[in-house]
């Protein structure tokens, strides 16, 4: 019988430090590369809360993977143990608006992050209690636990309403709900976001925008070579970074696809027991980023828009050339996927498709 011992493996030959190319890692000062500007504007508008005052909020605008998220938490982070040298309590919360897209998931994602129980006494139930018993145990954690909360909303644009951020700006307002300042950084990749706002929420909540520009090769790799320590030494064919950084850099100079390819071409080199990451895994590396992307992007959209691509890939994948297909043809296929979904076929998206 096969012992699965055997295919264990005891050390790891490539990386040293994988931490440091995982998605959700948050790298330190000397690794943030390319960013002073946008830092020091952030920490322009945030400095009021060092002093117990109202921080400014912000909105950041910027394509995907250039840095959006990682300023405002690196920012935060900072303002947080500065202002603690100073007396001043600070805390913040990021919430990916993409994951809570409610008033009352937002409200309930923001208390919970801002709740010690064991400090307040108050329980966040995940469901059974109203939105607004969610807003007032949100206010009375803030007024416990914290001088001047930052909220991060990423992906603001994916909230269904702008009720959430009228609620902030209210309670923001010189000591109207609770007596906590509350400053807002938005996230958004949508640089139109702002024209759908409602006009009052939109005068409070961008009083400072930041637009951030994707990178070019040599940001891209310089980022990556300020990471190369996760991996071991000489285990780097030298030129897989400069590889993976033009790759990244025409797709839109996205950082976090850099990293991706960068920790895929590593896993590769693993998978086969190749003690050396070639260059020539980036190629690989590069789809397996891609797919996870677009994996991600699919993730996101509503069953009906999965329907309709899945709808097009049957297509396609029957087809003999790269024909493009009739509308009738299209939303044959689409009833069909419906069905197997158990789902009734939207007459509108014949419109879509079309
Ligand atoms: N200037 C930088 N220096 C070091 N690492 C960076 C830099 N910019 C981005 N990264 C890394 O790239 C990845 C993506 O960055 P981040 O999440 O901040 O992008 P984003 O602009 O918020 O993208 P999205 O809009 O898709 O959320 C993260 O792993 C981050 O650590």
């Amino acid at each position: 019988m096969t012992d699965p011992e055997e295919f264990f493996r005891r050390d790891d030959a490539i990386f040293a430090n994988k931490e440091l190319l995982e998605i959700n890692h948050l790298p330190t000062n000397d690794r943030i590369v390319g960013r002073d500007e946008e830092i020091k504007q952030l920490a322009n508008a945030t400095n009021p809360a060092i002093f117990g005052q109202s921080p400014s909020n912000v909105l950041l605008y910027g394509k995907t993977g250039t840095g959006k998220s990682l300023c405002a938490k690196h920012v935060s982070r900072t303002l947080v143990d500065i202002a603690d040298e100073e007396g001043i309590n600070v805390r913040y919360v990021y919430i990916d608006c993409a994951q809570d897209t409610t008033e009352t998931q937002t409200a309930r994602s923001i208390a919970f992050g801002f709740n010690d129980p064991d400090e307040t006494g108050i329980t966040i139930p995940e469901k059974g209690i109203s939105t607004s018993a969610y807003y007032k145990r949100l206010w009375e954690i803030l007024d416990q636990q914290t001088d001047v909360a930052i909220v991060i909303l990423d992906e603001i644009d994916k909230l269904d309403s702008d009720s959430i951020l009228m609620q902030l700006s209210r309670a923001g307002e010189a000591g109207k709900i609770c007596d906590c300042k509350i400053g807002v950084i938005g996230i958004s990749n949508k640089i139109k976001y702002k024209d759908r706002m409602d006009e009052r929420v939109k005068s409070s909540l961008c009083e400072r925008e930041f637009v951030f520009p994707p990178y070019d090769a040599n940001q891209l790799r310089e980022i990556m070579d300020a990471r190369k320590d996760a991996f071991h030494d000489g285990v780097l064919e030298s030129g897989v970074i400069p590889k993976v950084a033009a790759l990244a850099a025409q797709e839109h100079g996205d950082a976090r696809k850099a990293i991706d390819m960068l920790r895929y071409a590593g896993e590769i080199a693993q998978s086969r027991g190749d003690g050396t990451v070639k260059e020539s895994y980036v190629t690989e590396a590069r789809e397996q980023a891609e797919t996870d992307r677009f994996r991600e992007l699919i993730r996101g959209a509503t069953p009906h828009s999965r329907y309709v691509l899945q709808s097009l890939a049957l297509l396609s994948l029957n087809s003999e050339s790269d024909d493009q297909f009739r509308t009738t043809t299209i939303y044959d296929m689409y009833e069909r996927v419906c069905g197997e979904h158990a789902s009734e076929p939207f007459l509108s998206a014949a419109f879509v498709i079309s």
